[in-house]
Order: structure tokens, then C-alpha cells, then sequence
């Protein structure tokens, strides 16, 4: 199948499952036609639709026997193959090959997670062209969490008579990371020496015994759970200002119009341009509390050159500065939250994870900063390889769980 739109491709991939699911509803006795059993029929997908990106997790069968491929019927092979085969899906999809995960196995099939994402803004778009394709004689289930499960659920019934299987975005979450850690060893990490850019390093963590922990979930906003076990959790805290804020800002201030411009704007910018840092204000630490002289005291302040309500002041700002100031601002002030949190809930051990922490080193490194130097070491900032990628896995096994 050649590259063509993202949109095309998804109503092509929600089309293939119905058809497919079509072929299944044949089926006697919950046997499926590729011999086994009480599984649901393939293709088997993950969707979280949060606030800014919509992440989909591919379950690729790696385990097909001659029968189970004779038999197959063609429009599924052709999107496993579309699936599979490309990284780049249309103008705005995209399959983070990096993070594929071989050798897993689901409801007693061993095959490959693959990871795919595409703005949640396109999910209209998706519906309408799904309809105009047909979708609407057509009847099939998707397992979906995040806020688009509910938003989109009518939209699915009424343009392409899809049910929306729905699970809640943080039960999700929680069994997705699980999954993944026990999947790969390398999944939780720290950084070691987060503020010396030459021997600063990621180390492995092993994260198999727990708990407690605290989630930080840096999405559009930030959520932030305290995990007990792998049932037991509550949602403690959160901040409308997360990943969301830092890209709306950073457009709004610097004209760029992706995140990964943003991110490397950010990267050549230097917010002590920007904001106003305690040196800036005591002439060097301020000693009787603790403060160093180039903590921020005051973001966005300005000093270096001067008020920012200064016109002459502000034009020697550069779009790199501001770009470094925003996401300085967010990443330091959801460290605050966290730490205040973790306090709150006597816990020492704080998951980071998200998708505005994707090619996002330098919010990492400031976490890890943070987190150790205002705990007095007591505290570790933790990360995750997959990191956005938790409710969409969570919600597929979720999927497999659910007695149907
Ligand atoms: N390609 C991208 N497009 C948009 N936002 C991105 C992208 N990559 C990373 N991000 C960041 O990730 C955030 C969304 O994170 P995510 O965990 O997917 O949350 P949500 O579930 O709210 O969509 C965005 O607000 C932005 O900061
Ligand atoms: C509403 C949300 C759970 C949605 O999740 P998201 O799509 O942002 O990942 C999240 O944006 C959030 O927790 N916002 C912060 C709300 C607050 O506590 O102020």
C-alpha cells in the first residue's frame, strides 16, 4: 500500500478492523479462523486520546502459523504490512521505531508492540473520512482511554457506528507501566549528574520492588498520583500549566509551530536572559535560607538587561531565550508541585513521565536537579523510555482482560 494521508490511513486501518471483525462475528464457538482460541480478533490496538496527542499501541503477531496466514484475509496482512513496514504515516503520524518492543506476549500470542502517534486534533478529520469510506454499514469495538474516549465516543457511534471500549486514562496508565517495566529491563532510568553536561548520564534503575511511587504524568496538564501497589492509588494533585502550556506559550512567544522547534529553540536559548534570578536581586546567595545566587527568583522577570516592561530592554530578548525561559518556568514549576507532593505523601521515589518529556532532555536534567538538590538527596526524580506511551499499552491489556 503506498504512503498517503494520515487521515486516509487511519479510516483505512478503523475500516480493515471492522471488516475484519465482520469475518470474526462468523466464527463458531469463540474459535477464531487462525485456531486460536477466545482471543479477539486481530488486528489488536491500544488508543489513548489525550488533550494534544492521540498514541496508538500495534500488537504485530509474531507467532503466525501457515494455517492462520492461509487463511488470513487480505485487508488485514495489508495493514500489518502498512503498519510495519513505515515509520511515517501521512503529514502528521508517526511510529516511534525506537521504542518497539519484540518478544511480548499478549492473551497467549508472542508478537511486537509497535508505537504510533498523531495529533488529537485530527481525530475529526479521521471520523469524517471514515464515514465517507463506508464505515457507517459497518459494526466494530476500539479500546480507547483519555479524555478523546469520551469526547469522540458519540462522534465514533455516529459516523462510523463504532463503539468506544472505554477504560479510565489512570487505571491505564498504571498497567502500561507495569507491563513495561517487566518487559524491559531498561525501561526505568535516572540521570546521573544532571548538571554537568560532560559526565552527565542516564543509569539504569531498577525499578521491580515499587512501591510507594509517585506518578507525575506531564501531559497537555499534569496529573500527579500516589501508587501503593498495583491496585491501590489516588489522584493527589495536578497543575493546568504542563506540556500543553509550554508549547502554547512557546508558539505564542518565539512563532515557532512544532514542538520539536520548540524544544531545540529552548536548547540554543538561555533563560538567565529572561528571568530574574535571586544574584540578580542579593547581589549572590541569599545564605540565611538556602537560596543560591542563580536559582530563578522571579520568571519571566527580567534583569540581565533590564524590566521586561522595558521596550529597548526586551527587544534584545532573542526567540531562543524565551523559548528556554518557557519551558524552564513549566519544568520548574512542576518540580515544585511534585516535591511539595511527595512530601505530602511521605514518599521518595518520583515518576516523571509524559509526552512533553519526549526529546525533552534538558526538562529531565532540571527535574533530576531539583528534585535532588531541594530534597537534600532524599528524594530521586525517575524517567521512563516509554514515556507517553503508558495509557495506550494499559488500555490494550486492559482490553484482553475484560471478559467479553
Ligand atoms: N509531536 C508533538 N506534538 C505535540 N505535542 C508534543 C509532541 N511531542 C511532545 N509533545 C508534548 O507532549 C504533550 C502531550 O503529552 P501527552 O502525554 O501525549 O499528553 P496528552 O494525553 O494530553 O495528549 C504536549 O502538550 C507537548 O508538550
Ligand atoms: C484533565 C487531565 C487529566 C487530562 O489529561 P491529559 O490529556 O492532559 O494527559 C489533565 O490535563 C490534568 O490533570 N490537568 C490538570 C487539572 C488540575 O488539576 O488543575
Amino acid at each position: 500500500m503506498a504512503p498517503h494521508s494520515c487521515k486516509l490511513y487511519l479510516s483505512d486501518i478503523i475500516a480493515t478492523m471492522a471488516e475484519d471483525n465482520r469475518k470474526v462475528s462468523m466464527e463458531v464457538n469463540g474459535v477464531s479462523e487462525n485456531g486460536f482460541t477466545d482471543a479477539p480478533s486481530m488486528p489488536w490496538f491500544g488508543m489513548d486520546i489525550g488533550g494534544s496527542l492521540c498514541k496508538l499501541v500495534y500488537f504485530e503477531p509474531k507467532d503466525i502459523t501457515k494455517d492462520e496466514a492461509d487463511s488470513e484475509v487480505e485487508t488485514l496482512r495489508n495493514i500489518r504490512r502498512y503498519l510495519t513496514k513505515n515509520s511515517a504515516y501521512g503529514k502528521t503520524g508517526h511510529r516511534d521505531t525506537h521504542l518497539q518492543m519484540d518478544d511480548v506476549y499478549i492473551r497467549g500470542r508472542r508478537g511486537t508492540l509497535h508505537f504510533i502517534r498523531f495529533p488529537s486534533s485530527e481525530m475529526v478529520n479521521f471520523l469524517a473520512l471514515a464515514k465517507s469510506k463506508g464505515m457507517a454499514n459497518l459494526v466494530t469495538t476500539v479500546c480507547a482511554t483519555g479524555g478523546g474516549a469520551f469526547k469522540f465516543e458519540e462522534d465514533f457511534r455516529r459516523e462510523v457506528n463504532m463503539k468506544l471500549e472505554k477504560f479510565d486514562e489512570f487505571d491505564s496508565l498504571l498497567k502500561g507501566l507495569q507491563f513495561a517495566d517487566a518487559q524491559n529491563p531498561s525501561e526505568c532510568y535516572y540521570w546521573a549528574n544532571p548538571t554537568d553536561d560532560a559526565c552527565c548520564s542516564k543509569v539504569k534503575y531498577d525499578f521491580s520492588n515499587p512501591y510507594p511511587f509517585l506518578i507525575v504524568n506531564i501531559g497537555s496538564g499534569v496529573s500527579v498520583l500516589a501508587v501503593y501497589s498495583a491496585t491501590d492509588y489516588k489522584r493527589i494533585s495536578g497543575t493546568s500549566l504542563g506540556g500543553g502550556t509550554f508549547l502554547g506559550l512557546c508558539c505564542l512567544l518565539t512563532g515557532c509551530n512544532t514542538f520539536e522547534e520548540a524544544i531545540q529553540l529552548a536548547a540554543e536559548g538561555d533563560n538567565t536572559r529572561v528571568d530574574k534570578l535571586v544574584r540578580d536581586i542579593y547581589g549572590g546567595d541569599y545564605e540565611r535560607f538556602g537560596l543560591p545566587g542563580d536559582l530563578v527568583a522571579s520568571s519571566f522577570s527580567g534583569f540581565s538587561f533590564g524590566q521586561m516592561n522595558s521596550r529597548e530592554k526586551r527587544s534584545k530578548v532573542s526567540r531562543q531565550d524565551l523559548a528556554r525561559a518557557t519551558l524552564v518556568t513549566i519544568t520548574n514549576n512542576i518540580g515544585s508541585i511534585a516535591r511539595m507532593c511527595a512530601i505530602q505523601e511521605k514518599i521518595d521515589r518520583v515518576v516523571f513521565m509524559g509526552n512533553f518529556l519526549r526529546v525533552n532532555p534538558i526538562a529531565m536534567k532540571l527535574l533530576a536537579y531539583a528534585m535532588n538538590y531541594w530534597s537534600k538527596g532524599t528524594m530521586k526524580a525517575l524517567f521512563l523510555e516509554h514515556e507517553g506511551y503508558f495509557g495506550a499499552i494499559g488500555c490494550l491489556l486492559q482490553f484482553h482482560e475484560a471478559k467479553r
